[in-house]
């Protein structure tokens, strides 16, 4: 018997880590393996509150690529700037002449890693620079949790739709949103039912686990991200948009490396590293819901329609063949250990 293969669109990654210096040479290449172009997520220390340093960092991304063999797949990374209180109205429009600025992330003051310098108050505070936003058509991407530390966090995601999302799509009805990493089921019907230009990305991790994976055996610092995996029924709803085929849903993987010793630690970082193996993840959910069919548009057509962007030309294929997931990888000085290390996935990317 042939071995099964599945030839597709070269997907795009709408939510990616990319961190800086030797780490993102470390890991770049992961993404650049699989997907034509990412949405590089702007949470560096400091964060990327500007043009001029999204096209530094976007000059330091591209030059790590340079080493790459000349026949490699071009890689386009697409910049974003992280919203702070003060972000001045003339800076979005300074990003969208950029060409090069795709996205403004919202990150609520201390909801996850490197989010110090977020926003207090949206819809105080924020305003003008969403007004301008809405005006030259840059999309809003939200780290959607509030932080309030007496709502109990497998509940903070419901909590921002209420508080946040709701009151933002009525005072901006136009503004392109981005509710990023959905975890529950509260996220993905709000994002199927509302209405306005709003869309969600989803991961392969929050498709493959519930929050069981969390526990099992004792703790495991590697299943742990934010928003945190939830319980079981939120998982299988976040399937069924995911693979509905509705262009509301895309793949962004999140994929966030921390150094191996930051995440085996008394406080281990949040975020799960898996550019490594990103579509491999993501074509073992959809063929789990027996929907492989939908992988196609969910990872390459609707991310580049909602952006407004063309679709990629170039193709990826899938083989039904085993991947073993190695223990850790070189991560600069240190190593990083990439989701469900040492486990055997059913599909692998065809080199
Ligand atoms: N997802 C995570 O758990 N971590 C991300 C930040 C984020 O996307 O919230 C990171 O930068 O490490
Ligand atoms: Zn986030
Ligand atoms: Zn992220």
């Amino acid at each position: 018997m042939t071995t099964p293969t599945l030839t597709i669109t070269r997907p795009d990654d709408w939510h990616l880590h990319l961190r800086d210096g030797e780490a993102l040479a470390a890991v770049v290449g992961h993404t650049a393996d699989q997907f034509a172009r990412a949405i590089v997520m702007p949470n560096l220390k400091p964060p990327v509150t500007t043009s001029e340093q999204a096209g530094a960092y976007r000059d330091r991304i591209l030059q790590a690529l340079s080493s790459r063999p000349a026949d490699a797949p071009a890689f386009t990374p697409l910049m974003t700037l992280y919203l702070t209180d003060n972000t001045p109205p003339a800076e979005i429009e300074k990003a969208k002449a950029s060409g090069f600025v795709h996205a403004v992330k919202l990150y609520p003051a201390g909801a996850t890693t490197n989010s110090d310098a977020g926003v207090t108050d949206l819809l105080g505070r924020c305003a003008p620079a969403l007004e301008a936003m809405e005006k030259v058509g840059l999309p809003l991407l939200v780290h959607g949790e509030v932080t309030d530390p007496g709502i109990d966090l497998f509940d903070r995601e419901k909590a921002f739709i209420d508080t946040v999302m709701i009151p933002l799509r009525k005072s901006f009805p136009g503004l392109k949103v981005v509710f990023e990493h959905i975890t529950t089921a509260d996220a993905a019907h709000y994002v199927r039912d509302t209405d306005g230009p709003t869309a969600a990305t989803v991961t392969a991790h929050h498709l493959l686990y519930n929050r069981n994976a969390l526990f099992v055996g004792g703790v495991r610092p590697h299943w742990y991200c934010l928003p945190v995996l939830k319980r079981e029924r939120h998982r299988q709803a976040l399937v069924e948009v995911a693979t509905s085929g509705n262009p509301k849903f895309f793949l962004g993987t999140d994929s966030a490396p921390h150094a191996r010793g930051l995440k085996e630690h008394a406080c281990g970082c949040a975020g799960c590293y898996t550019a490594l193996h990103a579509m491999e993840l993501y074509a073992q959910a959809f063929d789990l819901a027996g929907k492989i069919e939908a992988l196609e548009g969910f990872a390459s057509f609707f991310g580049p329609d909602f952006y407004g962007l063309p679709r990629n030309t170039g193709t990826l294929t899938l083989l039904r063949e085993p991947m073993t997931i190695p223990d850790e990888l070189p991560y600069g000085a240190q190593t990083v250990v990439p989701l469900a290390a040492g486990e055997t996935l059913p599909w692998r990317v065809a080199s």
